[in-house]
């Protein structure tokens, strides 16, 4: 079964038929037996697996990470942010090397492709360092360099090596990620865009995630997050905004004039009792939604299946309306939408269309949650799991077969991670 998903309006209808890649591109998307054998025909020696049973369908595109904080996974629940920050995220942090933060990247990654996310945008530290390790995993990444004012002069070198490092790379784009109006001042959130502007990447920021966020903005600009951003010209359809919790109308109306990405992060939202985005407003105002897990100390993990489900669940809950967010548009979110936010115009990605890059996934229907199929995007967005997924190809390539990543002992991985965590712990 194959759901093509579209670009924008309507429900998906799915077919049966067959899906066929040609290098990194789909080739056909055919109901017609006649057009299958057709293509078999011209490409000899082609692998063909067989779905029956099973969906065919667009890898999920995860929206705003910290890919490498698995290393730091459940190590302080249940507290305030600001003494998570700083009494156990920050040391962490401090303590950790452009190594640990790429074995990090490794397992998130190995995550992601194992539940089906197939493009992800990050904001972390060591991105340059990270370029490698995206490269050699196969999955389609934006990676945003996160700074600070107090690590601005490093960071600027490092988002210029990145952008050389990834040069060859087409499934690998580097983003300035200044991490939010509060931390970063005015000069250095311009500095960030200039380099931006200069070599034409995305810009990525934590808007409005909090109420603390808000005051703290209002008291040193006199101004709401976005009015901030927008006056200093950050905001257009290159910027990512995560979060954009605790916006007025008028940021609304700014943030869809604008073409800004918004990234919803429901699980984190809920975890850190940031708020509830009002994603249905910001739809109905035309605002680019988008979904993202954040990061795994804020959520605790990088299941797209759950956040889409979070999303409907929680726009359903917050407005009363039981027909708000309904499912299949959640998976438009996860989708199509997340492919324009990273850069791709409408139909390229995110999508099963011949021409679009072939960044498929097979999810196996023939799970007990999953049947019957009265309705296969209800079914994915409402009892889905990331350990349905069996196959995944991203870019033309396979890089998840029978839930096995390509080129990953996940064995050695988990002893890995586990010993850097340990001498970072230790302070050694
Ligand atoms: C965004 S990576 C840079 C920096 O931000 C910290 N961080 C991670 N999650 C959050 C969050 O939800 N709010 C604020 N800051 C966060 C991360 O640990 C890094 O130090
Ligand atoms: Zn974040």
């Amino acid at each position: 079964m194959v759901l093509p998903m579209t670009a924008a309006g309507n429900a998906p209808r799915t077919f049966a038929g067959w899906v066929g890649v040609d290098g990194n591109r789909i080739a056909l998307v055919t109901e017609s037996e006649t057009a299958a054998a057709g293509f078999r025909a011209a490409h000899p020696g082609l692998r063909e697996f067989d779905c029956r049973g099973k969906l065919v369908m667009p890898g999920l595109v995860n929206t705003h990470c910290h890919a490498a904080m698995t290393l730091q996974r459940s190590l302080a629940d249940d507290i305030a942010l600001m003494e998570w920050l700083h009494d156990y995220i920050w040391p962490f942090e401090a303590r950790q090397t452009a190594d640990d933060v790429a074995l990090g990247m490794t397992l998130g990654v190995v995550e992601m492709l194992l539940g089906g996310v197939t493009s992800f945008v990050d904001m972390y530290y060591f991105e340059n360092r990270c370029v490698e390790t995206v490269e050699r995993l196969g999955i389609r990444a934006m990676l945003g360099c996160n700074y600070f004012d107090s690590n601005v002069d490093e960071v600027m070198p490092q988002v210029e090596e990145a952008v050389r490092l990834a040069a060859g790379c087409d499934r690998v784009q580097i983003a300035l990620a200044p991490h939010s109006p509060y931390t970063v001042s005015p000069e250095n959130l311009l500095r960030g865009k200039r380099l931006a502007d200069k070599y034409g990447l995305h810009l990525m920021t934590h808007i409005s995630e909090t109420q603390d966020e808000v005051r703290i903005v209002r008291e040193k600009y006199g101004k709401t997050s976005v009015e901030h951003l927008d006056g200093l010209g950050l905001l257009g359809p290159k910027t990512i905004g995560a979060h954009c919790i605790h916006v007025t109308d008028s940021d609304i109306e700014t943030l869809a004039a604008r073409g800004v990405a918004v990234s919803h992060n429901p699980q984190s939202n809920m975890k850190i009792s940031s708020g509830v985005a009002p994603v249905e407003r910001m739809r109905a105002a035309g605002a680019l939604v988008t979904v993202g897990t954040d990061g795994t100390c804020s959520n605790n993990d990088l299941d797209m299946f759950e956040e889409l489900r979070t999303a409907a669940f929680l726009q359903k809950s917050a407005t009363g309306d039981p027909v708000a967010l309904p499912a299949w548009e959640a998976l438009r979110l996860a989708t199509a939408n997340g492919a324009r936010a990273m850069g791709y115009a409408d139909g390229e990605l995110g999508v099963v269309r011949e021409g679009a890059l072939a960044d498929l996934i097979v999810v196996d229907l023939q799970k007990p949650h999953l049947q019957p199929v009265n309705d296969v995007v209800s079914n994915l967005v409402y009892c889905g799991k990331a350990s349905d997924v069996d196959t995944v190809v991203v870019d033309g390539r396979i890089v998840v077969e029978n839930r096995c990543v390509a080129g990953v002992d996940l064995p050695a991985l988990y002893a890995g991670v586990a010993a850097a965590v340990a001498r970072i712990k230790a302070g050694r």
